[in-house]
């Protein structure tokens, strides 16, 4: 591992809503298929089918308010499932993991956009994760109208798609803060350009990093 705790074969994809991330996903796999090896893509909350269960709960709109905490919490649950299931075991068979969000998301949406406590959310990482996590996090960023605009043309929103926009500029703002204090695992990609020079930048990141581990 290049940092402690950090696996070189964890890349995650971060990013608001409507960034492009499902969009730019496949081609990442796909350079990494190119290396031989396993590649195990998946997403969270998700990833399991008890994960994918919590995910359903939480991303249906529903007329009960949801508690922050009770949010936070169906989120560990799904993530501790994944890793412990999924994750985990393909990183120590030497797969790649390619991961849809992970708990940089957390940090993003539960502690800014909700506003709990971050030292809460460290507290549930470390006894999930165990200060393991994704050595390459690449996070997709655009202003939240541009990415809001996308992400409408698509089906109905869900319950997050549903918040206010202070709620996703405060997931945006420390999504960032959280690039810059880790520029060596966060790569910030301008999502705002054209598609094609996104993702020639997305390859470009993805390809020297490849180099640098295989
Ligand atoms: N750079 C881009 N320029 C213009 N349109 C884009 C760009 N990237 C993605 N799109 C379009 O924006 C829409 C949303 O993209 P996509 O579904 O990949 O986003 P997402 O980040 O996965 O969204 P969410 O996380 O909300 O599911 C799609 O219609 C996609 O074609
Ligand atoms: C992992 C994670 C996710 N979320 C939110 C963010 C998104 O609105 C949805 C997931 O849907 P998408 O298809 O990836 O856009 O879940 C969150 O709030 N906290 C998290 O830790």
């Amino acid at each position: 591992m290049s940092q402690p705790g950090l696996w070189p074969r964890f890349i995650s994809l971060e990013g608001g809503e409507g960034v492009g991330k499902s969009t730019n996903l496949a081609a990442m796999a796909e350079l990494l298929r190119a290396t031989g090896r396993e590649l195990v893509v998946t997403r969270e909350p998700g990833g399991t089918p008890l994960a994918e269960d919590i995910r359903q709960l939480l991303l249906a709109p529903r007329n009960e308010a949801v508690a922050a905490d009770a949010e936070l919490l169906l989120l560990f649950a799904a993530r501790a499932q994944h890793w412990q299931q999924v994750i985990l075991p393909a990183l120590r068979r030497g797969a790649w993991v390619l991961c849809d969000r992970f708990v940089d998301a957390t940090y993003a949406y539960q502690g800014a956009g909700r506003g709990l406590d971050t030292a809460l959310i460290d507290r549930l990482a470390e006894l999930v994760l165990q200060g393991q996590g994704p050595a390459l996090t690449l996070l997709l960023d655009v202003d939240v109208a541009t990415g809001l605009a996308r992400a409408q043309q698509r089906a109905a929103l869900d319950r997050f798609e549903q918040e206010q926009l202070s709620f996703f500029e405060r997931v945006r703002a420390a999504y960032l803060v959280r690039a810059q204090a880790e520029p060596e695992r966060i790569r910030r990609i301008d999502a705002s350009q054209p598609l094609a020079q996104v993702q020639a930048d997305v390859a470009a990141v993805m390809a020297a990093y490849i180099e640098m581990c295989e």
